[in-house]
C-alpha cells in the first residue's frame, strides 16, 4: 500500500508534530482495519510535505549548522514517519484487539546515476507559496513550479528507482508476520558506484513508482494507491469530469498518453498502478484511503463502484 503523503498533515497544510500525528493517527484506521481482516501489508509511504520542509530548515540554518543533503533529508523522514506510524498502527491494532508486530525499515532505492530526472527535476515537495514569494527563491537558485490553485511548489530532481535494497528484509519480516513500513518517500536514493559501494544522491524518489517495484518484488496480490479522492478521472476538474471504477489497462494507457493525468500528483500513481499489472500483479486500486477496505471488496456505493480498479485480463481472481 501507499499512502500519501499528505494523509499525514492537517487538511491545510500544517505539518507541526501534533498535526502530522493526529492525522497519521486518522490514517491509521483504514490500514489497521486491513490488518485486523487478515492482510498481510507492507506500507510505504509519502514525504513530498515533510522533505520539503526540512530543506526549509536546512536553509534558514545553514549559518549555524550545516546543511545536510538531500538523501538524508530523506533518511530522516523514514524515521520521524516510521516511528509515528508504529505508534499510530499499533495504537489502532489494539483498539481492534489485533496483534501484529509492526516494523518500520530505513530503505534505500538504487537509481541510475545518468537518469535524466537529474537535470529535469519534476517532484513537487514542501509548501505551497504564491507566485511572487516563490518567484523570489526562484531567483536564489531554487526551481519552483506553478500548481495550479493551491499556488507554486518547489520541484526536486526524481529519478526512476531501479530496485529497493532492502527487498529481502522485507520478505524475511512479512514471513515472520510482520507488517512491514518500508521505502517510505519513495526510499533514500542511491547509486552503485565503480568500485560496487553504494553513494546516496539528492533526489526524492515518487513513492507510487517505488510502491509498484516493490509489490512487484514481494509478488503482492494488489497494489492499494491510497490518496485523498475516491476515483481518478479524466477531464479531471473540468464540466466533463468523469470517475473511473473498473479499467483495462490498455484503456487508462490512452487515457494517460493522452494527458488526463496531472504530472506530480495523478501521473505517477496511474503510472505505479499501470507499471504493477504490466508485471504480473494481479490488481491496482487506486482510491481514498478511507474507501479502501470497500474498494478491495468490491463495494458499489451510491454513485457506483468504490474506487478505481485496474485488473490485470491475464491473471485469475
Ligand atoms: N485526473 C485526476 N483525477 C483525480 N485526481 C487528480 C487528477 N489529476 C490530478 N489529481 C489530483 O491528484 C491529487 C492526489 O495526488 P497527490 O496530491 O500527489 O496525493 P498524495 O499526497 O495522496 O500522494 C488529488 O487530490 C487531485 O487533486
Ligand atoms: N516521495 C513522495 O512521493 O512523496 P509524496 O507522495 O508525499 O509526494
Amino acid at each position: 500500500m501507499a499512502l500519501g503523503g499528505n494523509a499525514m498533515i492537517a487538511p491545510d497544510g500544517t505539518a507541526s508534530p501534533e498535526a502530522q500525528r493526529a492525522a497519521i493517527a486518522v490514517a491509521m484506521g483504514p490500514v489497521a482495519d486491513l490488518v485486523a481482516a487478515g492482510h498481510d501489508i507492507v506500507v510505504t509511504h509519502g514525504n513530498g510535505p515533510q522533505v520539503g520542509n526540512l530543506l526549509v530548515k536546512n536553509a534558514l540554518a545553514a549559518q549555524v549548522v550545516p546543511p545536510v543533503p538531500l538523501d538524508w533529508c530523506g533518511a530522516q523522514t523514514q524515521g520521524t514517519i516510521g516511528f509515528t506510524i508504529l505508534d499510530e498502527l499499533e495504537a489502532a491494532l489494539a483498539a481492534r484487539g489485533a496483534t501484529r508486530p509492526v516494523a518500520a525499515l530505513v530503505s534505500r532505492t538504487r537509481v541510475d546515476a545518468d537518469d535524466p530526472g537529474f537535470d529535469r527535476p519534476t517532484k513537487p515537495v514542501g509548501r505551497y507559496l504564491p507566485r511572487d514569494q516563490a518567484q523570489v527563491l526562484v531567483e536564489h537558485g531554487e526551481r519552483w513550479e506553478d500548481r495550479g490553485s493551491k499556488g507554486w511548489r518547489r520541484v526536486v530532481a526524481s529519478p526512476e528507482p531501479l530496485e529497493v535494497l532492502e527487498t529481502p528484509t522485507v520478505l524475511t519480516l512479512l514471513a515472520a508476520g510482520h507488517v512491514v513500513i518500508a521505502a517510505g518517500g519513495g526510499g533514500i536514493p542511491v547509486v552503485r558506484q565503480a568500485d560496487g559501494t553504494l553513494r546516496g544522491v539528492e533526489a526524492v524518489i515518487d513513492k507510487d513508482l517505488t510502491a509498484a517495484l516493490l509489490a512487484t518484488a514481494v509478488r503482492a496480490d494488489v497494489l492499494v494507491i491510497a490518496t485523498d479522492v475516491e476515483h481518478v478521472a479524466v477531464g479531471w476538474g473540468t464540466p466533463h469530469e468523469r470517475a473511473l471504477g473498473a479499467v483495462s489497462p490498455e484503456e487508462l494507457e490512452r487515457y494517460a498518453a493522452q494527458g488526463e493525468f496531472a504530472s506530480g500528483s495523478m501521473g505517477p500513481k496511474v503510472e505505479a498502478a499501470l507499471r504493477f499489472v504490466r508485471s504480473g500483479g494481479a490488481r491496482s486500486v487506486i482510491t481514498d484511503l478511507h474507501r479502501i477496505a470497500d474498494a478491495l471488496a468490491g463495494d458499489s456505493g451510491a454513485a457506483g463502484r468504490v474506487g478505481t480498479i485496474i485488473e490485470n485480463p491475464e491473471r485469475e481472481r
